[in-house]
């Protein structure tokens, strides 16, 4: 955990304390440590047997308060460092070229209108993140607009609540809709147009079960000769009055379907005379009990695309073949024809996202809700603190192809990471706290520091922070026994405090006598040593404004990539480490201000001072993780939750 140093922490040099030697602070990429840049080459040159070149800053060490601020102010005015990765890629990437740049050649009219068209049944989820930005973010690069289309034709699986849900997580992800509409809104229109189909000869009420349609559809593996049922020789006369019958409530569900008349003998089964309206004994959340009859998904999206002029309708490539039946249809029926294009869909390996497996997980209690940050519907997402402008990112990142994407989730961590280093601010915070009292700090006890909040971006602005005779240090970052290949706090040992005037040496230290645990370090200045070989951050007594509170650590839910398949489900393979909870963590005085000014960073989907939830509230704890406020966080209790950590999964102990 506290070796659970950065990149991030070590490029960014608000680990800069006040003197001139700490502004040399370096990632030591083999053993996590952040080190100075000194140590830093001679372990390099040991390991690599090779020189490093490197710039020597010969700033000295600041010695009294004031000294100190100067050091700081100086500190915060240094050039900020251009990297590579600072530079986000265009936004605009995915629409520019490839496969939806293809899709708009193919039909470049102004203006664009497309639709993202969930059913609401359950949560959304990371793969509904590429289909809200594929199709909002088409519309909006092209100058035009998108419905949020609610597809609620199947009461029997829909809820209120999804509704909600849903609308929110769109406008979270900085997205507005042109309209938000109902499948159902149509219901009548659609009856009108199926009566009109079957007044074309283009449909028929079929009382075939599923075997019968089984088998005239080829039987088993298709072997057989495809034919029609004898219903389908109805006049248009019978057909109507038969479906009036079926609207009128002459059948029970699963005695009178209406048939679309396609073509049986069709290579694609998408052709063989698929339902166009079913019976339903259920009341719809939005039209009662109007209805017994409900249009199939197959009668309904083509013709709702073609009510609401949907310029492109952009779906994923399991509805490859449906496209034949969505124009067949549209073809018969309605004058305006929107173009249906598929591109390929976004997995995640090491999680689940079927429904059946999410309510499973949160029925049986192994995670805290829907929208525990271990999974990945986005109310989860959201929950962990991860921000809307990271998954556009990641999805940009990824490109838009007709081929599915699987990936990992630590290629998506990867993503937030660099979105966070360069959006969020830094503070300090300890998880498992162990005070270190500094017995020659009085003249520095209240003393106020100015902190940038990030070295590389001066617009973040600083803030004060008191240095305190006390200060509270990670309970990893001390041993009792000190080894050659330690660089942290040790008796006898000297480590650099982030920020503060001087490195400190320990001198003793006491443990509790039932656990063993160390209760308290007692440490002195060492002004002697100008060039400490690591620092490590610190929390002044809570007098001084630092705050307790509870730390989240979040893993992966399960242990495999792909948790389906492992042995005994995936309910086996649950990680036993998937949330590690610090109870007692303490953040420094900073997070006050940081939770003030969120969100961080300040996006389309939760513009504005303070109108993102808790989770905006996101920073870089320096050598830990980043983090954001947990939403069971109260005025009271201060929960924060790890995004991700700093590194790529190398924690080191
Ligand atoms: N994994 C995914 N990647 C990209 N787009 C998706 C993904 N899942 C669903 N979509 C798209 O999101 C839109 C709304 O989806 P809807 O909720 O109806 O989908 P679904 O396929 O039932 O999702 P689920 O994965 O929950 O079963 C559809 O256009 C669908 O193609
Ligand atoms: N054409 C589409 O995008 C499909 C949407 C539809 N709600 C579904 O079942 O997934």
């Amino acid at each position: 955990m506290a070796d659970a140093v950065t990149e991030a922490a070590a490029k960014l040099q608000l680990s800069e304390p006040a003197g001139e030697n700490v502004t040399k602070l370096q990632l030591d990429e083999e053993t996590g440590e952040i080190v100075s840049k000194g140590e830093l080459k001679k372990r390099l040159a040991k390991r690599a047997k090779k020189a490093m070149k490197e710039k020597n800053k010969d700033d000295k060490v600041a010695g009294t308060p004031s000294d100190l601020l100067k050091a700081q102010a100086s500190a915060t005015a240094k050039k900020p460092k251009e990297k590579a990765e600072d530079t986000p890629m265009d936004p605009d990437a995915m629409f520019k070229q490839g496969f939806l740049n293809d899709v708009y050649n193919e039909r470049p009219v102004n203006p664009v209108t497309t639709r993202f068209p969930p059913e609401p049944n359950g949560f959304l989820h990371i793969g509904h993140a590429k289909a809200i930005a594929v199709n909002f973010g088409f519309a909006k690069y092209h100058g035009g607009n998108c419905y949020l289309r609610f597809d609620d034709t199947n009461p029997e699986a829909e809820e209120e609540i999804y509704f909600t849900a849903i609308e929110e997580m769109v406008c979270w992800l900085g997205f507005s809709p042109y309209k938000i509409t109902y499948s159902s809104d149509n219901f009548q229109k659609l009856y009108d147009t199926a009566e009109k189909l079957i007044n074309l000869g283009k449909a028929y009420v079929c009382h075939c079960g599923d075997d019968e349609i089984k088998l005239q559809r080829g039987g088993e593996k298709g072997s057989q000769p495809r034919f029609r049922c004898t219903h389908a020789d109805r006049t248009v006369e019978e057909n109507l009055a038969e479906f009036r019958g079926m609207r009128d409530g002459k059948y029970k569900p699963r005695e009178a379907f209406l048939r679309m008349k396609q073509d049986i003998t069709d290579g694609n089964p998408q052709m063989w005379d698929l339902a166009a309206y079913r019976v339903l004994d259920k009341p719809h959340h939005r039209t009662g009990s109007d209805w017994r009859i409900y249009p199939t998904y197959d009668f309904t999206h083509c013709l709702c695309d073609s009510f609401e002029g949907i310029t492109h309708s952009l779906c994923t490539t399991e509805f490859f073949l449906s496209r034949v039946s969505y124009e067949w249809l549209n073809k018969q029926v309605v004058e305006y024809q929107p173009m249906q294009r598929e591109y390929g869909r976004l997995s995640m390996t090491g999680t689940v996202l079927s429904k059946r497996k999410l309510k499973e997980l949160v029925d049986k209690k192994f995670v805290r809700g829907w929208d525990d940050p271990r999974l990945y519907t986005l109310i989860a997402v959201k929950r962990r603190g991860v921000p809307p402008g990271a998954i556009l990112e990641f999805v940009n990142e990824l490109g838009v192809t007709t081929s599915n994407s699987l990936i990992q989730i630590s290629r998506f961590e990867q993503t937030i990471r660099r979105y966070l280093e360069r959006t969020v601010p830094r503070l300090m915070m300890v998880l498992d706290p162990v005070p270190v009292v500094i017995e020659d700090a009085d003249e520095f006890d209240g003393t106020s520091l100015t902190v940038p909040f990030s070295p590389r971006n001066p617009a973040m602005g600083e803030h004060t922070i008191k240095f305190t005779k006390t200060v509270y240090i990670d309970r990893s970052d001390f041993r009792e026994v000190d080894s050659k290949d330690y660089f942290r706090l040790a008796p006898g040992k000297t480590v650099g405090l982030l920020q503060a005037p001087f490195p400190i040496k320990a001198t003793s230290f006491t443990t509790d006598e039932a656990t063993g645990k160390v209760t308290e370090i007692r440490a002195v200045f060492d002004r002697e040593t100008k060039k400490p070989k690591t620092y490590i951050q610190w929390v002044a007594a809570e007098g001084a404004g630092s705050r307790k509170c509870e730390v989240r650590i979040y893993n992966p839910l399960f242990l495999s990539e792909n948790p389906a398949s492992a042995e005994g489900g995936y309910l086996n393979d649950i990680n036993p480490e998937s949330e590690i909870v610090y109870p007692n963590a303490m953040i420094e005085s900073g997070f006050d201000e940081v939770k003030r000014r969120a969100p961080w960073p300040e996006a389309a989907g939760e513009d504005g001072l303070g109108k993102g939830g808790p989770e905006s509230v996101r920073f870089q704890a320096m050598r830990v993780a980043y983090f954001a406020l947990d939403s069971d966080s109260t005025d009271d209790k201060i929960i924060l939750n790890r995004i991700v950590s700093l590194k790529e999964d190398k924690e080191k102990n």
